[in-house]
């Protein structure tokens, strides 16, 4: 295989919607903007106009059918009548009709509140009833100056959540990267009282509650309908304990430079959001115009069982769906009728087998050598008796995907206490364990529930494999330290045999990475998001319950042609 491979990616420049940020590192990036010469309150103006067209674009758009004020969700005012039936509404009486869509403001004592109340003002100036909930007696002076003049425009303003009137939308202000503790009454209890309502919250930054880093719930968190992130993406939206917090989230780009970025985080940052034009930049597409199969990857997969024959027809499906040249699929020999009639393009090869119907022995063709494809997929299906099999793809030279099987083999003895006999391969080696496999792969690192980052990147380093730990939010680390989130899935994808199509498609990437000199270790994030894409498509067209692994095998090839999908 040759060494010489052009930059991978992860020594690209890189796109801003790639970065992921701590709280500190933000500080950092703000910190080099404000000594630049921006005033603040000129950023706090950008910023929050573009959330305020963001809000009216969305919940408040105009020309919508479906609304009583002959707008989006919530409309437009439709006239600038007089409030309807007189007093203000007040949270738990019968809703009362009111000319215009109530918006509510909640607002904190930082610039995420100020944030909050400069989109108040615009939406005000919009012909919004808008309402604030302030409960902090301490705000910092622009917030201040803020209030203050919300207030002299006749914006109502509240100190008690009891207090604000029934709203159709709330903005939540309280606290974005600021928040350093966990909340305290009255501020946790409105917020508790604000989640119970079913009014959908936008909030500004992060969920009013969430810690910026691990997206861990401070006391209590804002459970929001849609997270503006602003500026760079923060690494708790991206953590599966946020998730349920977030709701739909979206970048909001206030042209933050390059080069302050690559000033606080280096031109290649650590963590990295995989989109849709980082995959897109490693894809072996678009093909030569001239070539032929055996230049378009050779991938070996060694899987299935008597017991698990399924599991080798979605793999091999799925190393289908990469497009790779050629495609040999290695099961015990009972299997292979059932392996031809599925994927009849495929050379099957059909080996000895174990009492219990595992692979006893790799029979490959005569002169057929195991370093010879350019990549190996091994695991799925195989059961714990090929245990001889994986540890001799362990000793090939070429890259090699161990999911599955091939990982619980792996784990025995786990890699932390001597693991992966023959030490680390020097070939692309990567892992593809679940959270209970990777508990068995590495039983002494940190409970990858609660910081999978840290417990991934110590696990590359560990093992010196590049290791994808399978979640909402799949995470993936090789040895250097170098991390990649995929930033979005779908529950569909929590099925049987759903694993087994991701590692058939990792490989054929691999094998054709390897054919067309790119980055082969490019291709494991490239794969995660292709199959989480696949799975969100099928899942918007067929429901979340209609996403069997056969049909995502399907999605996967119709999933690029919708190159309309959010660029993520
Ligand atoms: N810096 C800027 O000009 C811009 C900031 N952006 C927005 O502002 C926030 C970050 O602002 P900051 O004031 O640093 O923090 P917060 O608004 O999140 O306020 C936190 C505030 O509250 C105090 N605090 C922290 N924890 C608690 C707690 N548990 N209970 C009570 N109070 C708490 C803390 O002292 C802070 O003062 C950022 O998210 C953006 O929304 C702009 O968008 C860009 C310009
Ligand atoms: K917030």
């Amino acid at each position: 295989m040759n060494n010489q491979h052009p930059t991978p990616n992860n020594q690209r420049r890189i796109e801003i919607s790639q970065v992921v940020v701590t709280a500190q590192q933000m500080r950092e990036v703000e910190a080099r903007i404000f000594a630049a010469g921006i005033p603040v309150a000129a950023l706090m103006e950008k910023v929050a106009g573009l959330i305020a067209r963001r809000i009216l674009d969305m919940y408040l758009n105009p020309g919508q059918e479906d609304n009583r004020w002959g707008g989006g969700e919530l409309g437009t005012p439709t006239t600038d009548r007089e409030w309807g039936l007189g007093a203000m509404g007040r949270w738990g009486d019968q809703p009362r009709f009111y000319s215009r869509p109530r918006v509510g403001i909640l607002v904190g004592p930082g610039h995420n509140g100020g944030d909050a109340l400069v989109v108040a003002r615009e939406l005000y100036f919009r012909g919004y009833a808008v309402f604030i909930y302030s409960p902090f007696a301490k705000l910092k002076e622009l917030t201040s100056q803020h209030l203050q003049y919300a207030q002299s425009l006749g914006i109502p303003c509240y100190q008690s959540i009891e207090d604000l009137p029934e709203c159709d939308l709330l903005v939540d202000g309280l606290f974005g990267f600021g928040l350093e503790r966990e909340l305290q009454d009255p501020i946790a209890s409105a917020i508790n009282q604000l989640n119970h309502k079913s009014v959908p919250i936008i909030s500004i930054d992060m969920p009013s509650g969430l810690h910026t880093d691990t997206g861990k719930v401070l006391g209590t968190a804002i459970r929001a309908s849609h997270t503006f992130c602003l500026g760079l993406w923060k690494l708790g939206l991206l953590q599966d304990q946020a998730l349920e917090y977030v709701g739909k989230a979206e970048l909001i780009d206030f042209d933050i430079p390059l080069a302050d970025v690559e000033a606080v985080l280096g031109e290649t940052p650590r963590i990295k959001r995989v989109t849709k034009n980082s995959v897109f930049s490693t894809l072996p597409l678009p093909r030569p115009a001239v070539t032929h199969k055996y230049k378009e990857g050779h991938l070996l997969l060694i899987c299935g069982s008597r017991r698990y024959a399924g599991g080798a027809i979605l793999t091999g499906l799925g190393a289908r769906a990469s497009g790779v040249g050629m495609l040999s699929i290695a099961v015990p020999e009972s299997l292979k009728p059932i392996l031809v009639s599925h994927l009849p393009e495929a050379l099957i090869v059909g080996c000895p087998e174990t009492q219990t119907g595992a692979i006893a022995q790799l029979q490959l063709p005569e002169n057929t050598d195991l370093n010879s494809f350019d990549a190996i997929a091994c695991g799925p299906g195989l059961t714990k008796d090929a245990s001889p099999i994986v540890q001799q793809v362990l000793e090939s030279t070429i890259p090699l995907v161990l999911d599955a099987d091939g990982l619980n083999i792996l784990a025995n003895p786990p890699l932390s206490k001597g693991g992966m006999k023959g030490g680390i391969r020097q070939a692309l080696t990567v892992l593809t364990p679940h959270t209970g496999e990777f508990q068995r792969l590495f039983p002494d690192l940190p409970d990858a529930k609660h910081n999978r980052i840290e417990a991934v990147r110590e696990a590359a380093a560990q093992s010196g494999a590049v290791v994808l730990l399978k979640g909402a939010r799949t995470v993936i680390a090789n040895s250097e330290g170098a991390v990649w989130i995929v930033p979005e899935s779908t529950p569909a994808l929590a099925r049987g045999g759903s694993g087994d199509v991701l590692t058939g498609l990792m490989g054929g990437l691999i094998a054709q990475a390897v054919t067309h000199q790119i980055a082969a270790e490019d291709m494991v994030a490239a794969a995660a998001w292709w199959h989480a894409q696949a799975g969100i498509l099928a899942a918007q067209e067929r429901t979340e319950l209609g996403v069997d692994a056969f049909t995502l095998t399907q999605y996967l090839n119709l999933v690029l042609n919708h190159t309309d999908f959010d660029s993520l």
